[in-house]
């Protein structure tokens, strides 16, 4: 498991311990990464032209501090400093120390910034506020050729959220000290950081509200059959989906239902009969059931089925024509229910949820906090959808998922992804498992379904579109890689495999 604290948790943590050795070890950690990239890019650090980007705080202080440290080893380093009389002195003196060139130009910054071929952003880490001020802002666009390594998150970067005010600089990678933070793990934050690399440092946070799932977390939750396990062992899922106007949604949610492990799907809705010509294995008609999934093109049928399945005593998904309605209904819908409920917006159905002045790019631009928010206001655990999915519990405890890749972007993906939920959330997970195992499985079954018979690309935690060796994926291929999904999360080697996909620390 990926643990993310806030900032208010290091800075508790950080006041447990001694501060200069933390800040050796940050420095340490950093100089090493830098001195690798120069080393895979110019074949070594001697000669290399490093910029330092140095604000007024301790951020500023380890990237000067790592900037004399690569000096030492024959790097051509200069800084620009962008609030020059409250520069990090130590670490200044200690860079003046090497011959390393300082200047408070910001013509000067941003011409190094052009040539450089290794740039340090050590602007603003943990105690940034409210988004780049104008000096700093011009980094954030300026051309560059060479890499930009972030000192523990990209400038710009709301730490605690992974929200962008205004300008941020992106980054080719992230070195991180101490835990990841939800900002890394959250887009557009995630976006910004690029791969993260955590360089322990001796922390010891308490408890993380944010969480991001691994191969190894995601094979301890995946229901698998016992000795003794029949098909209602392992759970029915009651699905009422499709409608006339919408029968592919049906046999998607069906779909990403059997591939989830459900022991039985259950159909209620208009287009049985083409269901079951297409998925022989599925029951028609009322019966028991341990979960149920409601909404996905539910359509003119939405406000029956919503009355049925909330009203039923076993956990509940609603998406889709199911959200639609329940926004009409507001939160009051779901204060009778006797089990969970699972939401999964994606971020228009949740600004519906949300009301009041709350738009999709307002959800997107602020995931973490529209979950939270939805999942306290609904009393229900809530799985937001997109470039970044986030599921959060009424207690505002939350996980990332760092498997999508936006090939899922494509129509129906979203119900394979409900069908699979629902198979779990029947099979007796409960909704926060549910919802997070089965975003992760979603997300590597697109990527796996992308990269065809290729090797997961490596690179990013977020996989982006133009990655090499990918294809565009329809939502029945992404059902159809679920089995290959689920084989390479629980394989023995599942390490070297997430390693593979860019998934490990
Ligand atoms: N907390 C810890 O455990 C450790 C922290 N370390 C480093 O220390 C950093 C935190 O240092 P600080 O607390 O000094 O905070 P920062 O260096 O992140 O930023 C604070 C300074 O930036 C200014 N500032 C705030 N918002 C700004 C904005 N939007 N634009 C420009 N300037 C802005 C503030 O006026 C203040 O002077 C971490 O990010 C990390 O790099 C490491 O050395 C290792 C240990
Ligand atoms: N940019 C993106 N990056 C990663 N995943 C994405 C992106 N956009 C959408 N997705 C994923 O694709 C799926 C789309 O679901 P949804 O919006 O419900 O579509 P539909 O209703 O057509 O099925 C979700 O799992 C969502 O997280
Ligand atoms: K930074």
């Amino acid at each position: 498991m990926r643990h993310a604290h806030t900032v208010e948790q290091v800075r508790a943590a950080e006041a447990e311990l001694a501060g200069q050795p933390l800040m050796d070890r940050a420095v340490a950690g950093l100089a090493a990464t830098c001195a690798r990239l120069l080393r895979e890019r110019r074949g070594r650090v001697y000669g290399s032209r490093v910029l330092v980007l140095a604000g007024s705080g301790d951020n500023g202080g380890d990237a000067l501090f790592a900037g004399a440290a690569l000096a030492r080893r024959g790097a051509a380093v200069s800084a620009v400093l962008l609030s020059p009389e409250k520069a990090h002195r130590a670490a200044l003196a200690a860079l003046r120390a090497t011959g390393g060139q300082v200047t408070t130009d910001q013509n000067v910054g941003l011409a190094d910034f052009a040539r450089a071929d290794l740039i340090l952003d050590g602007i603003v880490g943990i105690g940034g506020r409210s988004g780049l001020r104008p000096a700093a802002a011009p980094y954030a666009t300026a051309p560059r050729t060479g890499l930009l390594v972030a000192v523990d998150l990209p400038s710009g970067v709301d730490a605690d959220t992974g929200e962008v005010a205004g300008a941020a600089l992106r980054a080719d990678l992230t070195v991180t000290f101490g835990t990841h933070k939800p900002g890394l793990l959250i887009d557009p934050g995630a976006g910004h950081a690029g791969p993260v690399q955590l360089v322990p440092i001796g922390l010891r946070p308490p408890a993380a509200p944010v969480q991001a799932l691994q191969h190894a977390d995601l094979a301890a939750l995946l229901p698998r059959p016992g000795a003794e396990s029949d098909k209602y062992r392992r759970g029915v899922l009651g699905v009422r989906a499709g409608s006339e106007r919408y029968p592919g949604a049906a046999q998607l949610v069906v779909a990403g239902a059997l591939h989830g492990g459900a022991g039985a799907v259950r159909y209620l809705g208009r287009p049985g009969a083409e269901v079951v010509r297409r998925h022989p294995e599925v029951l028609l008609g009322d019966g028991r059931v341990q979960a149920w999934v409601v909404g996905p093109g539910s359509g003119e049928a939405t406000v029956e089925a919503l009355d049925a399945t909330l009203a039923a005593e076993v956990p509940v998904l609603v998406d889709a024509d199911g959200l639609t309605e329940l926004a009409r209904r507001g939160p009051g819908a779901l204060a009778g229910r006797t089990a969970p409920t699972l939401l999964t917006p994606h971020t228009g159905e949740a600004a519906r949820l949300l009301g009041g002045a709350a738009t999709a790019e307002r959800c997107a631009a602020a995931r973490l906090r529209t979950a939270r928010e939805l999942a306290d206001r609904y009393g229900a655990t809530v799985l937001l959808k997109g470039s970044t999915t986030v599921v959060a519990r009424p207690d505002g405890t939350a996980r990332v998922n760092p498997t999508g890749t936006s090939w899922l972007a494509t129509a129906g993906s979203g119900d394979v992804l409900a069908g699979l939920a629902g198979a779990l959330l029947a099979a007796g997970l409960d909704p926060f498992d549910a919802a997070s195992a089965a975003a992760y499985l979603h997300g590597l079954a697109g990527r796996l379904a992308a990269a065809g018979g290729n090797r997961l690309p490596f690179g990013s935690v977020h996989s982006t579109v133009g990655d090499r060796g990918e294809a565009p994926v329809t939502a029945r291929q992404v059902a159809a890689a679920l089995p290959a999904a689920w084989r390479n999360a629980t394989a023995p080697q599942g390490g070297s495999q997430q390693d593979a996909a860019g998934l490990g620390d």
